[in-house]
């Protein structure tokens, strides 16, 4: 018989998320989707070939999310093939390797790429993540400090970020929770302030649009 906590649940509607992950090619996306998604580690990943998505479903507070997680490919001469299918996020990670310096310096050139090609106009109304992966390298290899990427994120207002190992699953998990945790606020945010950026809003409309159709459908309506 089902708790009566699961019973509560099942009568939520899943929310779907549409997840995409963006970094130099090499970081460790496919690994951090494949540990999240069915808790492996390819020691000899290959390299993506355009983009790969997969679910998997996250509970948080009691409500189930199901997250579509996009994997993209890092190398520049793919570029053409993996920027379609950036509009429609609802989050975007920013991925690079605590190894890698270059990899670093380019978050901020991925995130104009998403920017740009998701058609998003508020960058500090949209849920980026940056996660430092590859935390499990000896510290000799370590070429970019937490501090130094925590202050990156905080000139650039980006309030989530995280260090992870897809290897030894070192904060995976909390990786996606995280940035779940802050598309809630934001959303939570946008249907608090809903009323006040419309002034001709119709009272008796039950249809609310919340921001992500907004970046959504921002061409088509
Ligand atoms: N040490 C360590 N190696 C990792 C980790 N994550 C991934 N790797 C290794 O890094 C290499 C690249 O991993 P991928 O997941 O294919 O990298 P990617 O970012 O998807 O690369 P592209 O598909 O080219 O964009 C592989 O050899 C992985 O085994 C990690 O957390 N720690």
């Amino acid at each position: 018989m089902a708790s009566p906590r699961t019973s509560v649940r099942s009568r939520h509607k899943n929310t779907l998320l549409k997840v995409v992950i963006l970094g130099d090619g090499g970081v460790g996306k496919s690994c951090l989707m494949n540990r999240f998604v069915s808790n492996q580690f390819d020691e000899h990943s290959f390299h993506t070939i355009g983009v790969e998505f997969l679910n998997r479903d996250i509970d948080i507070d009691g409500e189930t999310y199901t997250l579509q997680i996009w994997d993209t490919a890092g190398q520049e001469r793919f570029k053409t093939l993996r920027t379609p299918f950036y509009r429609g996020s609802d989050i975007c990670m920013l991925t690079y390797s605590i190894d890698d310096r270059t990899s670093f310096n380019n978050v901020e050139m991925w995130q104009d790429e998403f920017l740009y090609y998701a058609d998003v106009k508020e960058n500090t109304q949209f849920p980026f993540i940056v996660v430092g992966n590859k935390s499990d390298v000896a510290s000799e290899e370590r070429e970019v400090s937490q501090l130094e990427m925590e202050t990156w994120c905080n000139e650039n207002s980006i309030t989530s970020y995280i260090e992870t190992s897809a290897k030894n699953a070192t904060n995976v998990q909390e990786a996606f929770k995280l940035a779940v945790q802050h598309w809630l606020r934001l959303e939570t945010r946008a249907d608090r302030n809903a009323p006040l950026i419309n002034d001709t809003v119709n009272l008796k409309s039950k249809h609310s649009k919340n921001r992500t159709s907004c970046c959504i459908g921002a061409t088509d309506d």
